[in-house]
């Protein structure tokens, strides 16, 4: 929920959806939602869809799904291809965004029934903030899922990133492909023959140039997202413990603290962009000899890491299942919180979370986020949501949505 400087709740500005339709989207064969401003609530038992639902929304907004990494799954059983249709309004003017899911092939898309040339030219038209049980997985999970975390963030943040990102993995992609074929060439020569490599030293330079654009966006948004999961972590947990964001490079070296002081204070997230190509293209050199017994690059911002401290102790590895649930969820919250501050309100969407929650923090989380300017709530019963997000209630059953 945005607030003004009184902090009083602000709805100017928000965005939400005001329908979804879906045609042959993971269990549904056709289905058309009608939803309202402020709270809505999908109800049902389990498998009926309810996830799908929210999952297809939160597409439109990122061009991927929170629980798979390719699109094949979101193609209804033995149907070709998947369409998901969103009316969304944001101050008070209506833009439908229109997704086609050819699985293998690029996305079309349209905006305002106009045909766009690139799927992502629709990114920034519905920002959204889902959390969901998988989340843990960011306090838990591998790096990659907290490098897709700051990303995305950073899409919502400034669509132009999702350039920068597509052209870091290609060059990325195409670095590697070079490598390879060198190692095995090595390896076919059994070490007489490096390969050929006379084009590494040009992938290098584009590396380090998307890279250490890459690299400060995220260090940019991390700075700005630390304060609000301080304060988020601080309401869910009822002010048990501290959070502190660090990035962990694969290119800065020991000039990376890993320690739990404030980002603010840290030299490492005031870098410039010039000075993080330095730092790619040295830390490429170093690595250079082994990179190509390996055949892959071992340095820059696709190795790094974001490390999420609770008090003096890295969350990984440390935290309890309810200090890791807390941690994630005030991950998505704080994103909330600083979308809402720099552009307008986000639609919120809590997929079945409220059954992992005591009561006590089922009630601080409603009392948190009961004024959003639309928030998708999903559970499976309907008595595990607090009064505080009794909006817009529906029934989820055999491929059917009703309003109730
Ligand atoms: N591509 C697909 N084609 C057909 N059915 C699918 C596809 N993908 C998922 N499903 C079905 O969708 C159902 C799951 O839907 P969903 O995850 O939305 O359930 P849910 O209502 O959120 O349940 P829960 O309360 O257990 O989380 C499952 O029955 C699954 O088999």
């Amino acid at each position: 929920m945005s607030t003004d400087r009184a902090g009083t709740p602000n709805r100017q500005g928000g965005t939400y959806v005001r329908h979804l339709s879906l045609v042959d989207y993971r269990s549904y064969t056709a289905v058309a939602v009608d939803l309202d401003p402020g709270p809505n609530v999908f109800v049902g038992p389990n498998g009926q869809g309810k996830t799908n639902l929210v999952e297809a929304i939160g597409y439109v907004s990122t061009l991927g799904s929170h629980r798979v990494a390719t699109d094949a799954p979101l193609v209804r059983a033995g149907a070709t291809r998947a369409v998901i249709r969103a009316a969304v309004v944001r101050d008070a003017r209506e833009l439908v965004v229109e997704l086609e899911i050819v699985p293998g092939k690029a996305n079309r898309a349209r905006l305002n029934r106009s045909p766009v040339s690139r799927p992502r030219d629709v990114l920034g038209a519905l920002r959204t903030v889902l959390f969901a049980p998988e989340d843990l997985a960011l306090v838990r999970g591998d790096p990659s899922e907290r490098r897709r975390f700051v990303d995305d963030l950073l899409v919502a943040r400034s669509p132009r990133f999702a350039a920068v990102r597509a052209d870091y993995d290609r060059v990325l992609k195409q670095r590697n492909a070079l490598l390879r074929t060198a190692a095995s060439a090595r390896r076919a020569s059994r070490g007489t023959s490096g390969g050929d490599l006379r084009t590494l030293e040009v992938w290098d330079g584009h590396l380090a140039t998307h890279g250490a654009e890459l690299l400060a966006g995220r260090l940019e948004v991390l700075g700005a997202l630390e304060p609000y999961v301080a304060k988020a972590y601080d309401a869910v947990s009822a002010g048990k413990g501290r959070t502190r964001l660090a990035y962990r490079s694969s290119t800065h070296g020991d000039a990376v603290s890993d320690t739990p002081e404030p980002v603010a204070e840290r030299p490492e997230f005031n870098v410039d962009v010039p000075t993080l190509t330095q730092h790619i293209l040295s830390a490429l050199a170093e690595a250079r000899s082994q990179e190509i017994e390996r055949g892959i690059t071992l340095v820059g911002p696709h190795r790094d890491d974001v490390v999420l401290w609770l008090g003096e102790l890295p969350a990984k590895g440390y935290a309890s299942h309810g200090e890791g649930w807390s941690y994630a969820l005030a991950l998505r919250l704080g994103s909330y919180e600083l979308l809402s501050a720099d552009g307008g309100e986000p639609v919120l969407i809590l997929d079945d979370v409220f059954a992992e929650l005591d009561s006590q923090r089922r009630e601080r989380l409603a009392a948190l986020v009961g004024d959003a300017s639309q928030v998708l709530v999903t559970a499976a019963v309907a008595e595990d949501v607090p009064p505080a997000l009794q909006g817009a209630r529906f029934e989820v059953a055999a491929g059917e949505v009703t309003r109730v």
